[in-house]
């Protein structure tokens, strides 16, 4: 019993120093972390703690087992008293919860330092749910929390150094995130209702479901990426308002630690008042040089204007070789207008003479108001010295209606000086001055008229202004007329064809010849409604001759066709037309045309020839011997026949040249498969070396002058019985 008892003692007493060495190496160990650790019982009274925690609460020699919280903050300095109380709460939150929390706690010492915990707390039950133990553990955040604390201040001083700024900021990733954005640009994508901030740049910024592509819309992002420097683009947006905006947007890379770029800062600056401004000071600079080179009564171009436009034409004349002119208007009568009525009326008045002339001008030339009653024209591209006179004419025509001006029926005239460059001056100053002169030389000769600087120029010009009119007339009344002069057989001496020459038979005089008119009507244009004339009375006069058996069926009628007639887009279709309309064979038609007018652009002239041979009409090449033709050129075209010019034709035998440049033409024909034709056929001996060279056909006096329609008919009437 005894050894039993002893046996017992020495098991208890194993056990003991084993429980003793246990919890010896539990507080080792719990003792051996800085983090504090603290058992308590189910009514929060302290069980155990290590030293951490001891020091924490400085409990090192308080005698703490079995006390709470709100016991120890009695116990212990007074700024502990907080930490306990707050502590007994989240214990209470624990054993609510049942299970394991985590909270922040914080901890002011009597030292004043503060520290911050990361406590997890571990509520244990009995089985029967009643509460027996709590396990504390804690570990000191304070660093990390002071850490995160500066971060936080840090972030948040750039978010306000970036919230302070009035433009929208996005910082955006390789991968189009928004990573973060300033106030402006939240408050901008708030209203867009685009809420998710963190959203893709695209869908944020343009509501688009993909990345921009650069050629919809340039994006940033793609430029910096590629060339790894800032770039600058313009981005139109549409403001809630309905206002179209425009921001320019600057962006700049961020580079990683590799030296990638990892995003963009994008920042956008609403340019449309700035852009708005400088189209408004653009404007008010355009209006302000508009003011300074107008007159402002009637918009036309000041003196000022003029004098550098005229400087202008005359430098561009000048380089090209070309002629150009000024008109110096001035008003007649203007003065009593003014005189009677007041300068309100006047300026009216002269607003609507503005007005009129403006309307006549192209819009290279320019016209010009110099003060008062004077306005002035710069002719560009004057052809002929006469060009200015038909100008002037046309102004002169603008004077003849009345001016109605507030229910006044108001006639005015005008007087016109014309200066030429280079013949009347080489500046500017010579040319006004001298165009001055001669506009008082016209007031001097009657007003209502112009007058050349120079006058024999305007003798000329008013001769040639006349002419004009008269052939405007002539077309009108039908005072034209055809003549025409038989073309032979040299060797035979039948008949040919027939040229046909326009007369102009005026009722005032006698029969005006085509060397006057023709050019006149080519330069006015006319030669195209007379050209269409000559061409169907020719072939209608053609059809009746050879209806009445005058002429046979190879009979040819010859018509001169003009370089503009020449040109018309339409001159096939109106040939045929003539053709269709008189119903004359096209064989029997045949068309001059002058050697210069195919070889300025012999290309075309091709085109046009090769129609007209289509269609059965012949060619032949006029005053042939007078031009530069090539022969390449000559022979590639499809010509029928070559007329010898008749000044080579006058002094053969006896010129040796011409006899030398006859023969060759004769020859060259021949070799062409060509008709040769000579024209101006006079004397026998010019016929008989014609014949003897081989050149078959011929036109001229000695064979008969061209006679109208009527006259030449007994010729035809003979030479068809030949
Ligand atoms: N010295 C002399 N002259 C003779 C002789 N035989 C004829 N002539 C003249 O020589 C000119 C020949 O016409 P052209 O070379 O086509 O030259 C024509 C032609 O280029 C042009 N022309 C005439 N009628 C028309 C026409 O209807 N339309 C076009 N576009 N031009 C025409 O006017 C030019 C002159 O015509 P015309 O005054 O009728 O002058 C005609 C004719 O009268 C002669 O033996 N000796």
């Amino acid at each position: 019993m005894q050894n039993h008892d002893s046996e017992h003692e020495r098991e208890r007493q194993r056990v003991e120093r084993e429980l003793r060495e246990s919890e010896q190496r539990l507080r080792v160990l719990i003792n051996s972390t800085p983090d504090i650790i603290c058992f308590k019982d189910g009514a929060g009274r302290w069980l155990e703690a290590n030293e951490a925690d001891l020091e924490l609460f400085a409990l090192t020699e308080v005698d703490y087992r079995g006390k709470t919280d709100s016991e120890l903050a009695d116990d212990t300095h007074p700024s502990y008293r907080q930490s306990f109380l707050a502590c007994e709460a989240t214990d209470e939150a624990a054993w609510e919860a049942g299970q394991l929390s985590r909270a922040e706690e914080v901890i002011e010492r009597p030292d004043g330092v503060v520290k911050v915990y990361d406590v997890i707390k571990v509520p244990v039950f009995e089985p029967d749910g009643q509460r027996k133990g709590l396990v504390v553990l804690g570990r000191d955040i304070t660093e990390r929390k002071c850490f995160e604390e500066a971060l936080q201040q840090e972030r948040r001083f750039l978010q306000n150094v970036i919230d302070g700024i009035d433009d929208p900021i996005l910082v955006i990733s390789t991968e189009y995130q928004v990573l973060r954005m300033n106030r402006v640009a939240r408050e901008i994508t708030e209203r867009s209702g685009s809420i998710n901030h963190c959203a893709a740049c695209y869908k944020l910024a343009a509501d688009r479901q993909r990345p921009c592509n650069q050629e919809e819309r340039p994006c940033p992002l793609h430029i910096v990426q590629e060339t790894r420097q800032p770039c600058k683009i313009i981005r139109h947006y549409l403001a809630q308002d309905g206002s179209l905006r425009q921001y320019e947007v600057a962006a700049s890379p961020l580079f990683d630690e590799h030296g990638e770029v990892c995003a963009i800062i994008e920042v956008s600056r609403d340019i449309s008042e700035h852009l708005a401004l400088l189209d408004e000071l653009r404007e008010r600079e355009l209006s302000y040089a508009h003011l300074a080179q107008h007159d402002p009564l009637t918009g036309l171009p000041n003196r000022l204007l003029f004098a550098d436009r005229l400087s202008q034409a005359i430098h561009t004349a000048h380089r090209h070789g070309r002629k150009c002119a000024v008109l110096f208007i001035d008003l007649d009568r203007f003065k009593q207008i003014n005189d009677s009525f007041d300068h309100s009326y006047g300026d009216q008045v002269l607003t609507a003479v503005a007005e009129r002339l403006r309307e006549l001008f192209r819009e290279d030339d320019t016209i010009a108001r110099m003060g008062g009653d004077e306005f002035t024209v710069i002719l560009n591209h004057i052809e002929h010295d006469q060009d200015a006179a038909l100008v002037a004419t046309k102004i002169l025509d603008l004077f003849k209606p009345p001016f109605e001006v507030l229910d006044h029926s108001v006639f005015l005239g005008a007087s016109v000086g014309i200066s030429l460059y280079p013949e009347h001056g080489a500046t500017v100053d010579d040319l006004v001055r001298n165009a001055d002169t001669a506009m008082y030389r016209a007031k001097d000769s009657g007003r209502n008229t112009f007058q050349y600087y120079s006058r024999d120029l305007t003798a000329r010009a008013v001769e040639r202004v006349q002419l004009e009119s008269s052939l405007h007339r002539a077309l009108e009344c039908g005072e034209f007329l055809l003549h025409y002069q038989p073309q032979l057989d040299l060797e035979r001496g039948t008949l040919r064809g027939l040229e046909a020459l326009v007369r102009w038979q005026p009722p005032e005089s006698g029969l005006i010849s085509p060397v006057t008119f023709i050019p006149l009507a080519e330069e006015s244009g006319l030669i195209i409604p007379m050209g269409t004339w000559v061409l169907s009375e020719a072939c209608r006069q053609m059809k009746a001759w050879f209806d009445r058996g005058l002429v046979t069926a190879e009979a040819l009628i010859s018509v001169n066709l003009s370089p503009k007639q020449f040109d018309q887009p339409d001159l096939v279709a109106l040939i045929d037309r003539i053709l269709s309309a008189t119903g004359l064979a096209p064989s029997q038609l045949e068309l001059e045309i002058t050697e210069s007018t195919v070889m300025r652009s012999v290309a075309q002239a091709g085109s046009v020839l090769h129609q007209l041979r289509e269609l059965g009409v012949k060619v032949a090449i006029d005053d042939f011997g007078t031009g530069y033709s090539s022969l390449i050129h000559l022979k590639r075209l499809p010509l029928t026949t070559l007329k010898i010019d008749k000044t080579f034709v006058s002094d053969i035998p006896h010129d040796a040249n011409d006899t030398a440049i006859t023969r060759a033409v004769i020859a060259m024909a021949k070799s062409l498969s060509l008709e040769a034709l000579a024209e101006g056929v006079e004397t026998q001996a010019q016929c008989d070396f014609l014949i003897r060279e081989g050149c078959p056909h011929g036109q001229g006096y000695l064979f008969s002058r061209p006679q109208n329609a009527r006259e030449i008919e007994p010729f035809l009437r003979d030479r068809s019985r030949t």
